[in-house]
């Protein structure tokens, strides 16, 4: 039996940028229906690595997604297949929570013509689910840091890609949102088939949300595994110089971190 297709494949996946190498022979394959979680100290490239795999850094022939090269993808089949809601979007000035969450459905609208009906439906339900139907009016840049990172994940759930690229998805929501807004993204992916490539750096919410892991580090690979593989105190304490503690939570391991020894006072 053929093994089925990925709907991530990346295969020695090199990025440099103003002639900085910054992802060195980066291998990786996330299976449909999968969530795999990036994680990884400041600058370790993360971003780079989710802007490779959604197209927006030119790695034509390292990137397959669904089998198909990244290359062979037109801009438009191509946001059919993928959604990326970026580590900080521009906002354009001026424009309504609704019209931003539209924008998601232009993969559909054909180019000079308008949203339909069922377009302006899909917005309508995402913005339901996600909290948002008070806010359709309000004009983006006016909302909180967290109100605003639900409406990027609106408008990437009203793309209807079958593949998510989430580059810190939670960091400016309270723990009651980032929960919300996480196990909504879960749900679709059980019942929608929804595949998630994302980055986190609170690493006990990326442990319990992931199928998988995969710590980066310079810009390697430099652990993947379950998160109880990943998340352990000697890798931590090694790629990210810190102190912490890891212990058996109920949905994947839960790490603390904990203050180094202080030294006496003199
Ligand atoms: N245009 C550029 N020229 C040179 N270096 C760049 C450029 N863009 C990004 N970098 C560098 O690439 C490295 C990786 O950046 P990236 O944003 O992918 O890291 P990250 O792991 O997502 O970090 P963070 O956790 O801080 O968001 C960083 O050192 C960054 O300074």
């Amino acid at each position: 039996m053929t093994p089925p297709v990925p709907a991530v494949e990346v295969r020695d996946l090199r990025i440099s940028l103003d002639g900085v190498p910054i992802l060195t022979g980066i291998d990786l394959a996330v299976a449909a229906g999968e969530w795999v979680t990036v994680i990884g100290p400041n600058g370790a490239g993360k971003s780079t690595l989710l802007r490779a795999v959604g197209g927006l850094l030119p790695a034509p022939d390292a990137v397959r997604l669904f089998g198909t090269p990244l290359g062979a993808l037109r801009r438009r089949e191509r946001a059919r297949v993928v959604a990326t809601v970026a580590q900080s979007p521009v906002v354009p000035p001026g424009m309504a929570v609704l019209d931003y969450v539209l924008l998601g459905r232009n993969p559909y609208i054909a180019p000079l013509g308008r949203e339909s009906v069922a377009d302006l439906a899909v917005v309508h339900e995402v913005l339901g689910r996600l909290d948002l139907a008070g806010f359709s009016t309000r004009e983006l840049a006016t909302l909180s840091g967290g109100e605003r990172q639900r409406v990027f994940l609106a408008r990437a759930l009203a793309q209807g890609a079958t593949l998510l690229l989430l580059d810190e998805p939670t960091s400016a929501l309270d723990i009651g949102h980032q929960q919300e807004v996480l196990e909504l993204v879960d749900q679709l992916r059980r019942t929608h088939g929804l595949t998630v490539l994302a980055t986190m750096h609170d690493l006990s919410i990326a442990g319990e949300y992931a199928d998988r892991m995969v710590l980066l580090a310079a810009g390697r690979i430099a652990a993947s595994g379950t998160p109880e593989q990943v998340l352990t105190e000697d890798l931590l304490a090694h790629h990210y110089r810190a102190h912490v503690r890891v212990i058996p939570g109920p949905h994947g391991p839960l790490v603390l971190p904990t203050r180094p020894t202080p030294p006496p006072l003199s």
